[in-house]
């Protein structure tokens, strides 16, 4: 080592050896030994093996003297390092100021109070080093000796903020000395502060440690008072040499401390308390290293409070619970937990007490092995009865009508006539062009069947995680299998079944052997009362294997003249019309090719012919009295924007299908 070194080296071993140091100082002298041990073996001035034993003695010691939790020997203070991370790190309450200022402080009640009090008497009601102030609060006899207001701890005179105008009295004068019981406490605030204090006056102030110990006005005056004495350093050269550096770790921050130690030693961890273990302490044993307190932990400090004053005195356990439920930790959600929507819904309002025990209750022995959310799912896709559709809403389509409720309804309402031979087919495919109807008999079966409708939609089940769909499907059939009689209506099916190809993804393809294996379950028990209703227009790329478990293939054409004629009476009843028999006869005549929907859009354009009809200046003023009927002359300027939306071309592709595949006469 250099001569320089040498020197310095002997002074920190005297500095420390001299035991007038204090633990700060002692750590920065060990850490400024391992440091120049360091330097001394990169600067090849030391051999490895002398560096390497050095290292780990001095190491040792400086860890020693931060991890031991004795104030006047070591630096193992949960809240000096909390406060030291606090104090670098800017945050929104920096920007904080209390309302409570040096001028105001003396119209707290408390202090009026405490005042009088003096001046009545003559003496002080309580010894102002005992007394906890709450901002805002009452004035509360302390419990234990230190207070948040009483004077700073001797050890504190030494640091730069004794540079302040004045240090306050010792705790045994503070009484007497000084006119306002506070203001000693409030001057020295400000010495400390440099400024009008933020008066943060603790609120459970710790116990003032016997002896000195700096760690005590940092709690008291915290974020800003800075009152580190680990920057300090008097008398101790070499602390201020190594603070001068980059060092790589810091002489109060553990994390650091540790990550480069990794003294991961029991002793050590227990200093740092784990989740788990952060449980509220009593006052009484609030020791040194415990005078820290989170926002948390003084939440369930009130907690406890709180229940201990109603009588109820919460334990740890408790008052964990408590804060679990405020931060929703303990809301169930696992496999099991069912999703309560946060809405009642107005028909589950009134019955909620008789359905919640049922609710509870598993849904059924043959779903156990369906994960529960998947089996809400599905629950959820069962069809709401909407606005309820009568087979009279749809117009025309007889047949399909007639062997649809021969299908569905009657084997429905009479599965003991409906059996062996005439067992009811256990799956239909409606197909035809789009806007016939299809998705109405969908709703017309659901409402008049009378058995559990599933609505599900092919993206439902496509659009999941790869794996999910085949649970799905297979969920699907099981629920559905417990809610017999059950009529499933796929909707847009080819694009669930669409034919299987070489270059598909292999899990849409999984769904699709999963549906038909289900499908053929679903047909081989007699017993089953399932229905499988798919809807789809184009029911060329219905995958053939799916095409023969549709067994019955009905279909959904354009509207004949008749149907065309009943949509327009249907959707005119409901409205103010003046439309003649011939006339009505035109509107159907000129609709030749109109889908069911189509006729639809048309009587909407038709319906807003009196609109357009009125003046703009009178259309804010009109009463709908006012308004004139729909006339044919509204048609024929409707038919001029309406245009069919299906081609020849596609219809004579359906009709093809339907001679081909179809089960129509
Ligand atoms: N036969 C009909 N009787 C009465 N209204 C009909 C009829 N067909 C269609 N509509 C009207 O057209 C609208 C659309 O019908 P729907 O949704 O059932 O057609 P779709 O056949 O399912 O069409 P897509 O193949 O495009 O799904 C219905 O809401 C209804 O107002
Ligand atoms: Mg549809």
């Amino acid at each position: 080592m250099s001569r320089a070194h040498l020197d310095e080296w002997q002074r920190r071993s005297f500095d420390i050896s001299s035991g007038s140091c204090t633990p700060e100082q002692t750590a920065d002298a060990y850490r400024a030994h391992v440091l120049s041990i360091q330097y001394a073996w990169a600067s090849a001035e030391l051999s490895p093996a002398g560096a390497g034993s050095l290292l780990r003695t001095y190491s040792e010691r400086y860890a020693t003297v931060l991890d031991s939790d004795d104030p006047r020997t070591g630096l193992n203070n949960y809240a000096e390092s909390a406060l030291h991370l606090a104090r670098n790190q800017k945050n929104h309450s920096d920007k904080w100021e209390s309302s409570l200022t040096f001028e105001n402080v003396f119209n707290l009640p408390c202090v009026q109070r405490m005042m009088q009090a003096r001046s009545k008497e003559g003496s002080l009601l309580v010894d102002p080093a005992d007394v906890n102030i709450t901002v805002g609060g009452e004035v509360s006899r302390g419990d234990e000796k230190g207070s948040a207001v009483s004077g700073p701890p001797p050890g504190l005179k030494r640091g730069p903020l004794a540079h302040g105008p004045a240090a306050p009295p010792p705790r045994a004068e503070l009484g007497r000395g000084v006119s306002n019981p506070l203001s000693g406490a409030v001057e020295w605030a400000r010495g400390l502060e440099g400024a009008p204090p933020r008066m943060s006056l603790a609120r459970n102030a710790p116990k003032a440690p016997t002896g000195s110990t700096p760690m005590f006005g940092h709690n008291i005056f915290s974020s800003t008072g800075n009152a580190s004495v680990s920057q300090s350093s008097v008398g101790c050269t070499s602390g201020s040499n190594v603070h001068n550096q980059p060092v790589f770790f810091s002489s109060t921050n553990p994390s650091k401390r540790k990550n480069f130690y990794s003294s991961g030693t029991e002793s050590n961890r227990s200093s740092f308390p784990s989740q788990g273990e952060q449980e509220p302490r009593g006052r009484g044993e609030e020791g040194v290293s415990t005078n820290f307190r989170s926002a948390r932990e003084q939440f369930i400090v009130d907690q406890q409070k709180k229940h201990s004053h109603q009588g109820q005195r919460g334990s740890a356990a408790n008052v964990a619970a408590i804060t679990k439920k405020c931060l929703g930790a303990n809301r169930s959600r696992g496999a099991a937990s069912k999703f309560v929507p946060p809405m009642p819904r107005q028909e589950e309002e009134g019955n909620s007490k008789e359905n919640a025990p049922q609710d509870m209750q598993p849904v059924d022995e043959r779903l156990k092995n369906f994960e529960p959310k998947i089996i809400e799912l599905i629950m959820s896709e069962i069809m709401d009865h909407g606005p309820p559709v009568a087979w009279d809403d749809i117009a025309g389509l007889e047949f399909a009508k007639a062997t649809i409720k021969e299908i569905v309804v009657w084997p429905m309402l009479r599965p003991d006539i409906f059996t062996g031979l005439r067992g009811p087919p256990k799956g239909i495919l409606l197909f035809g062009p789009p806007g016939t109807g299809k998705t109405l008999i969908g709703k017309c079966i659901a409402c008049q069947s009378g058995a559990t409708f599933f609505s599900i939609s092919a993206s439902s089940l496509t659009s999941k995680w790869v794996g999910e769909g085949e649970k799905m499907v297979r969920a699907l059939f099981a629920i559905a299998r417990c809610h017999q009689p059950a009529v499933i209506f796929i909707d847009e099916i080819d694009s669930l079944l669409s034919q299987r190809t070489d270059g598909e993804h292999d899990s849409s393809r999984r769904i699709k052997t999963e549906f038909l294996v289900q499908l053929d379950g679903a047909s081989t028990s007699a017993e089953d009362r399932i229905l499988v209703v798919g809807a789809t227009n184009r029911p060329q790329e219905i995958d053939e294997a799916a095409r023969r478990r549709l067994a019955k293939r009905l279909y959904i054409p354009l509207p004949e003249a008749e149907a065309r004629r009943q949509i327009v009476t249907n959707l005119m009843c409901h409205e103010k019309s003046q439309l003649g028999a011939d006339e009505m006869e035109k509107v159907v005549q000129g609709t030749e090719g109109f889908s069911g929907a189509d006729m639809t859009q048309l009587c909407c354009e038709a319906a807003l012919g009196p609109i357009r009809s009125i003046s703009l200046s009178d259309i804010a003023t009109i009463s709908a009295e006012q308004v004139r009927p729909i006339l044919y002359s509204d048609f024929q300027e409707a038919l001029k924007t309406v245009r069919p939306s299906v081609s020849f071309k596609d219809l004579e592709l359906y009709e093809e299908w339907n001679k081909t595949f179809g089960c129509g006469r």
